[in-house]
């Protein structure tokens, strides 16, 4: 059996330009338990995920498995299995195919990848291109190559993304069997409502803060909660109530008891024999929570704490002129995962030389943690960056492509590009459907 390990996040930073996607999160993962790391969109869920895979480097702080870095662990494809994201996978080879290659590279039975193939339910569709695979047939792809090496650690960025409700329940009651398995799995949302069922823990993350860390019944205060209570005979329930010291108010119809829960109330009525017509917990919905620990307005006592007002509203921000660092995803490994030799010369790309299970590795060649320290502070720009994104090559190539066709005195002289568009667009064409780039039949 696999061992579960410790997914630890220490002060962990990221700062991409100007803009702080993560901000001196810390935060724990435990084995034998599905955590559930939740946050709205752009709140740093994915850049907290690849600084642990070590797909990016840190600012600042450590992100560990068992206490090694990803880029230190001998044999990471069985140490941790993780996916990130499922559209990435070459649409012109099958999924066999690509798990083929990964056992290869890892040095994993072939046998392996039939059996992680029948776990996840795409036996049959094994020998098919990916290109035809719906995105829920590519989630269960990926959640086979998480599965590959029978690591102990599972990462899981957004799974249950194009599931239909029969595969967010098959994904639900999988992943709580993986745990109960003694695996630690860590299993990112944006929407608490889809992980609600299957986590036992939860992690909160807002604009690159820790906003909550606890079990999911400690979302809300008991406090909050009261139970709406009723029966025929209201004043025997009255007696029943005040008899085991249950304060109450007297609702149009029946008691509401604030703080006591529906045990304890239905107790109550039981041990005085009283019928009940009516037993229901009354409190906010645990989304209700979630957005209110999201949006600040509710502050739980395990959020990291924020020195100055003031640093709240600069998480998000940016530089005028900074640099705002891009990755493309095709510069990431295959099916955005991590490589199964964590090469720490780049951010993203694979180091063919040195294979799975290479020794650990040294800091040296990966990207820098960059201080922080006398960095000049930049304006706060709110909850709205993209409002000051600053325009790379690309952007103000395609600004000159389409100002030719405004300009009716350029109209001559097309840009360079267009042909060159034309003409790879012509290829995409040519290829599988929603391919871009020919595949081959591996
Ligand atoms: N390579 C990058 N360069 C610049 N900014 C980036 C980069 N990657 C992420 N960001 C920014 O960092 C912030 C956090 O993004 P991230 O993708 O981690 O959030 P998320 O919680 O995973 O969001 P979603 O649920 O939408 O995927 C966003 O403001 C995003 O625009």
């Amino acid at each position: 059996m696999p061992d579960g390990q410790v997914i630890d996040f220490a002060g962990i930073t990221k700062r991409f330009g100007g803009i702080t996607a993560v901000d001196g999160f810390t935060a724990r993962a435990a084995p034998g338990v599905v955590t559930g790391f939740l946050g709205p969109n752009g709140a740093g869920k994915t850049t907290t995920l690849r600084m642990l895979l070590g797909l990016v480097a840190p600012t600042s702080g450590r992100a560990t498995i068992g206490g090694q870095r990803y880029a230190q662990l001998k044999h990471p494809l069985r140490t941790v299995g993780a996916t990130l994201e499922a559209s990435s996978f070459h649409p012109g080879r099958t999924g066999a195919a690509h798990l083929t290659i990964y056992a290869q590279a890892a040095g994993l039975a072939r046998t392996r990848v039939d059996e992680v193939l029948g776990l996840v339910g795409l036996a049959d569709a094994a020998g098919r291109k990916v290109g035809g695979y719906s995105l829920g047939m590519r989630q269960r792809l990926g959640l086979a190559y998480a599965l590959l090496g029978d690591p102990g650690v599972l990462v899981l960025d957004e799974p249950a993304n194009g599931l239909d409700p029969e595969g967010i329940r098959w994904m639900r009651g999988f992943l709580g069997q993986l745990a109960r398995e003694g695996r630690t799995v860590l299993v990112s949302s944006h929407l608490l409502a889809e992980v609600q069922q299957t986590v036992d823990a939860l992690l909160i993350i807002s604009r690159g803060r820790l906003v909550f860390q606890g079990a999911l019944n400690e979302l809300a205060d008991p406090g909050e909660y009261a139970t709406v209570v009723d029966s025929p005979d209201r004043a025997a329930l009255a007696a029943a109530l005040a008899e085991a010291g249950i304060g109450h108010d007297v609702l149009r119809s029946g008691f509401i008891a604030h703080g006591a829960g529906t045990a304890d109330v239905g107790a109550a009525a039981a041990a005085a024999g009283v019928a009940l017509s009516l037993l229901q917990r009354r409190g906010p919905a645990l989304e209700e929570v979630f957005l209110e620990l999201v949006d600040g307005i509710r502050v739980h006592e395990t959020a990291s704490p924020v020195s100055t007002p003031e640093a709240t509203s600069a998480v998000m921000h940016v530089a005028p002129d900074a640099e705002v660092e891009t990755e493309r995803a095709d510069d990431l490994p295959p099916a955005s995962t991590p490589d199964p030799d964590p090469d720490p010369d780049s951010d993203s790309d694979s180091d063919s030389d040195s294979g799975p299970g290479s020794g650990p590795d040294s800091d040296s060649g990966v990207e820098e943690p960059t201080s922080d320290a006398g960095e000049p502070e930049e304006p706060p720009v709110g909850d709205r960056p993209w409002e000051d994104y600053v325009k790379t090559d690309a952007d103000h190539e395609a600004d000159a492509f389409f100002a030719s066709y405004d300009d009716e005195a350029d109209s001559a002289q097309q840009p360079a590009t267009a042909p060159a568009d034309e003409e790879r667009r012509e290829a995409d064409e040519e290829a599988e459907p929603g391919s871009t780039e020919a595949g081959d039949d591996r």
